[in-house]
């Protein structure tokens, strides 16, 4: 096997590995399966070989990099973005650093500047941030629809999307827009009736801002419900601002994620704990809103599933930087940096409900990054610090 090239014409070798986390805890040490020492063989877009670099396969010929024991981890794995948009509210965000609060009315600034703009400036902000996380290790990227909020704005913010990533949320129900200022109920209903249907086919998933100010339970069941009529795998913003339905919601339609999970009850906890339904903490939207931070060691010590992301969006968090949500976990949460790590890049692939992507072993997507560091540690251990330095994804250096 190590001897054909791959069909591109040759393999891959990473090699000289100081610290490799393969998140296959049977590879490695510990539960990040860290080797030492290691090499990767990629070819073909996929994971070839990966061990200790004593034991490289003969044969492996083809482009050698060599990290000089410096670390490689999988690509990071960013489960929550809202990229497209038009417009930025940095007015808004200065007002809120000098005390003014954060709420859901905000989106509604986005929404006018969002209808306001072309297919082509969509797009072009669309692929900017698309490059500018690629650049700080993220391999795959989720994003929203949300900001057009009628049918026609949120069809094109899908269609907009699927230049950029398989991984697209009819985000349905993020506020309600203006022309249905007061008759929040009536939006429902047409989301449910005209817009699910018809945006369903250029989407994976289905996702409700549950929330104070946005939508309440009875609402956000009948999105998510029609959502799954229509084929889509639910996902849910809840409990950000307040305590509230949005945990059980996503647990009862066994969503693939409830995302935020800023305020939570005991119940909550438990209730995620028991489910298959991924806590994706977003750090980075609690830093820029001075929000209380979520209780990631009661989620991790009650053995839920943990993702970080980053929650790129123009209002509550404009960053596209994992590194920076992988040291506000740690530093923050009270997350372990191997925690935090295993959160970024295997927690993001369940929450994307991907069993390609978030790991190094044979078989799965040649996604890899390697750091300007001897171990994943310095992540968090030297925070703001552009250390991711190479990026592989399908195999290919970008
Ligand atoms: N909370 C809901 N949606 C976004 C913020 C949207 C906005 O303020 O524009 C979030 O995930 O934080
Ligand atoms: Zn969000």
């Amino acid at each position: 096997m190590y001897d054909a090239p791959g069909q591109d014409g040759r393999w891959t070798v990473i090699d000289n590995i100081g610290t490799l986390v393969t998140n296959d805890p049977e590879a490695g040490d510990g539960p990040l399966g860290l080797i030492h020492d290691a090499a990767v063989v990629m070819g073909d877009g996929l994971v070839q070989w990966v061990g200790p670099r004593s034991r490289i396969p003969e044969g492996s010929a083809g482009s050698r990099y060599d990290l000089r024991g410096r670390a490689a981890l999988p690509g990071f794995v960013d489960s929550h973005a809202h990229l497209v948009f038009g417009g930025e509210r940095a007015e808004e965000f200065a007002a809120r650093m000098t005390g003014a609060p954060y709420g859901a009315g905000g989106i509604r600034t986005t929404i006018a500047a969002t209808r306001a703009a072309s297919d082509a400036e969509l797009g072009a902000n669309v692929a900017r941030l698309v490059a500018e996380s690629l650049h700080s290790g993220t391999t795959t990227i989720e994003t929203k629809s949300g900001y057009g909020q009628s049918v026609p704005d949120e069809l094109r913010s899908l269609e907009v999307a699927s230049a950029h990533t398989a991984e697209r949320t009819l985000l349905a129900a993020h506020v309600t827009p203006p022309e249905f200022a007061g008759r929040s109920d009536d939006y429902v209903r047409m989301v449910v009736d005209e817009m699910v249907p018809k945006c369903a086919p250029h989407a994976k998933w289905i996702d409700v801002f549950c929330e104070e100010g946005a939508f309440d339970a009875d609402q956000s069941r009948a999105v998510l419900e029609a959502g799954i009529a229509a084929g889509l795998t639910p996902r849910v913003h809840g409990n950000q601002l307040s305590y509230g339905a949005g945990v059980q919601l996503a647990v009862e339609l066994n969503a693939a994620s409830v995302d935020h999970v800023t305020y939570t009850t005991d119940a909550d906890v438990e209730a995620l704990a028991a489910s298959d339904t991924v806590a994706t903490l977003l750090p980075g939207a609690d830093f820029s809103t001075r929000n209380k931070y979520p209780d990631a060691r009661a989620l991790l010590d009650a053995g839920a599933t943990v993702a970080l992301a980053a929650d790129c969006n123009p209002g509550t968090c404009y960053t596209t930087s994992i590194p920076f949500c992988i040291a506000l976990a740690v530093r923050e949460m009270h997350m372990s940096p191997d925690e935090a790590v295993w959160a970024a890049t295997a927690g993001g692939a369940a929450a994307l409900q991907r069993t390609d992507i978030g790991h190094i072993r044979v078989g799965a997507r040649a996604d890899l990054i390697a750091l300007d560091a001897p171990s994943h540690l310095h992540l968090a251990y030297r925070p703001g610090v552009a250390l991711v330095r190479e990026v592989w994804k399908d195999g290919y250096r970008r």
